[in-house]
């Protein structure tokens, strides 16, 4: 379990993070989520800025396409030295081990990127997963599947509401990683979230990361924000 909770940087362009981070002290290391609205603006030169500021960072492309294009993408964005990445769980086994090998071997000095796989958004509901993606089975047994897939994948682990992470946490190895999106602390406002935990739910759930956006982005005093997330992450409010 990391300590700090994942920031999600979801904004449009380098400006606007320079902003969001003033209201940080310079010094503090952050682990910050570069996603695709992000990176589709700035591209990789973003990731390299953020490691260069001191920060640890998760690339969440969410790369879902066949195994060899996967494969050589991830080749590629193992040079950035992110932290950790992620793919689709819905890929498939043949293109999650794809995307290990890739980033395996473009791997040129330092550990390899922890890679995760996305099973079912936390904005999906139960309702919306059945009829949308003609998925018969209730949302847990589809998130365990998917988990069991990017397993035998040799992934490190999923990404996956905290709802999700004890069932996953029984049926899968100790060290599998359960990174928890979804994260909003009592009353503030869900947006297009649909499967919501606490940050002090997502630790008593076994969750190992936690990703929050906006109830840090928006608020009034994203410092005092994320340190209250924080220290209720921590078990220690
Ligand atoms: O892979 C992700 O990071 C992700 C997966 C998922 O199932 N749900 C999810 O919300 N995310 C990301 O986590 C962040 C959540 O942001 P907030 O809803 O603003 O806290 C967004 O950047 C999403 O892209």
């Amino acid at each position: 379990m990391d300590k700090r909770p994942i920031i999600a940087l979801d904004f449009p362009n380098r400006e606007a993070i320079t902003k969001f981070l003033q209201h940080f002290p310079e010094k503090e290391s952050l682990y910050v989520k570069v996603g695709m609205e992000l990176f589709y603006q700035e591209g990789p030169t973003i990731v390299t800025w953020l490691k260069s500021c001191g920060h640890d960072v998760f690339l969440d492309l969410k790369l879902h396409d066949i195994p060899n294009t996967v494969e050589s993408a991830m080749r590629g964005l193992a040079k950035l030295g992110v932290a950790m990445t992620n793919v689709h769980a819905a890929g498939g086994v043949r293109m999650m081990s794809s995307a290990l090998k890739g980033l395996e071997e473009g791997t040129v000095e330092g550990k390899r990127p922890v890679l995760i796989a996305v099973t079912q958004l936390t904005s999906t509901s139960e309702d919306e997963m059945q009829h949308d993606q003609g998925i018969d089975r209730s949302l847990e047994n589809s998130v365990l599947h998917y988990a069991k897939m990017a397993e035998k994948s040799g992934l490190d682990g999923v990404v996956c509401s905290a709802l999700e992470a004890t069932a996953i946490k029984k049926q899968t190895s100790d060290d599998f990683v359960c990174l928890t999106p979804g994260i909003r602390p009592l009353g503030a406002a869900v947006g297009d979230q649909k499967r919501v935990v606490t940050p002090e739910g997502a630790r008593a759930l076994g969750a190992s990361y936690i990703v929050v956006g906006r109830p840090i982005t928006k608020a009034d005093n994203p410092y005092q924000a994320y340190q209250e997330i924080k220290q209720e992450w921590n078990g220690e409010i």
